[in-house]
């Protein structure tokens, strides 16, 4: 593999091979883009197939919130970690040898808790390293808000869409019933939306079948279903060449990392077929806008009140993407990358 090619393809400036003999800790730290300040990022455990597989994820996630910083106009940069191991061999000492890695960064890289990592977890990796936020005891997991942030979204959509925002009585699919999905179909419930939900873990369903009356789907049922809103709150890739032939919602609204295969390709292929995409890292930021207020001086109000600005950006972004023949996708790419800009020159006037 030629590593500085591949790496530095998407703009990248650091990525870090952090391995730990005693541990056994494989990590990877990309860090996409430290123009604004220092880069935020969760952290995802996984077991990917291959190394490449995993440095193809962190690249593609790493760059992605630095997009999401720049749409949520947060000053700050665009990082992601990736812990390559399956979920039981997560060990104290794994964890805490991954703080120490995260430590000698000295604050160039700031994060928290991503898929396959716990509170608990969290809090071993923050006996190591201040450079930890989204914790239960400072403004509580990410996830919650992210929901929100996603429910706001959803409503932009309709807006554009269908002249309200309101969700009453329109039909909503979720893909993935974990802390953000739970959470959305709460709020989904709450607003009269009609639910249908999947996940790979049967008693999840049951669960939120029971509270909130919701219709439960297969699996594979999911993107076929005659619905206005398709939501994927589970894992990356899944609007690709099989899926998006099958999917029958106008709207495509949810809160899953990297949700085009392709992001030309597919984002393409939505816009032939008329379906309004949110792009996901627009849609996803309340989890990061969160974070970054504790950095700030926490407060929920002030934290919440800039969550709401998803709906503004969303609808500023359906309006672009329409006037210009872009997709969604690439009108967000280009808002990120214009508020960067602007974000920098105004930094640069403030220390001259
Ligand atoms: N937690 C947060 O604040 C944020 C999360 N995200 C993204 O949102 C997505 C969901 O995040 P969380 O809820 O925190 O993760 P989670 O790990 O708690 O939930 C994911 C759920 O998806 C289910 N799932 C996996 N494969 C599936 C499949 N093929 N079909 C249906 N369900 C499947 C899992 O069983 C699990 O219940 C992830 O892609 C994450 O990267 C993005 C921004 C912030
Ligand atoms: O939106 C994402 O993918 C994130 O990683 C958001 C996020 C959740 N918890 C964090 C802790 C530190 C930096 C970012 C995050």
């Amino acid at each position: 593999m030629e590593l500085f090619k591949t790496t530095s393809a998407a703009g990248h400036e650091q990525v870090l091979f952090c391995h730990d003999q005693a541990s056994g800790l494989k990590a990877i730290i990309a860090i996409h883009d430290s123009r604004l300040g220092a880069a935020m990022g969760a952290t995802r455990l996984w077991p990917y197939e291959s190394e490449a597989a995993a440095l193809t994820d962190a690249l593609r996630l790493s760059r992605g919130m630095t997009y999401k910083a720049a749409c949520a106009n947060i000053p700050m940069g665009g990082g992601k970690a990736v812990i390559i191991a399956k979920p039981e061999e997560k060990t104290c000492e794994l964890l805490q040898a991954y703080g120490r890695f995260i430590e000698r960064l000295n604050g160039r890289f700031i994060t928290g808790q991503d898929i396959n990592l716990t509170p608990q977890d969290v809090r071993q990796i923050n006996r190591e390293t201040q450079y930890v936020v989204g914790t239960q005891e400072k403004s509580g997991g990410p996830a919650p808000v992210t929901a929100i942030g996603v429910l706001l979204g959803m409503k932009a959509a309709a807006k554009y869409r269908f002249g309200s925002d309101s969700l009453k009585g329109l039909k909503v699919a979720v893909q993935g019933l974990g802390n953000v999905g739970q959470h959305l179909c709460e709020w989904l419930y709450k607003n009269d939306a009609k639910l249908f939900v999947s996940d790979i873990n049967q008693a999840k369903v049951s669960k939120l079948a029971r509270l909130y009356g919701a219709t439960a789907v297969e699996p594979e049922e999911i993107y076929g279903l005659d619905v206005d809103i398709f939501a994927p709150c589970a894992m990356g890739a899944i609007l690709n060449s099989q899926t998006i032939p099958m999917i029958k919602a106008g709207i495509i609204a949810g809160s899953a990392n990297n949700q085009l295969e392709d992001e030309q390709l597919h984002g393409e292929m939505l816009t032939a077929k008329d379906i309004l995409y949110c792009p996901d890292y627009v849609i996803n930021s309340g989890g990061l806008i969160n974070v970054y207020h504790e950095l700030i001086g926490y407060n929920e109000k002030k934290a919440i009140s800039h969550v709401h600005s998803i709906y503004d950006t969303l609808l500023e972004l359906f309006n672009k993407a329409n006037t210009t023949g872009m997709t969604t996708h690439e009108a967000s790419k280009q808002l990120a990358e214009e508020r960067i800009i602007k974000t920098q020159q105004a930094q640069m006037l403030v220390s001259a």
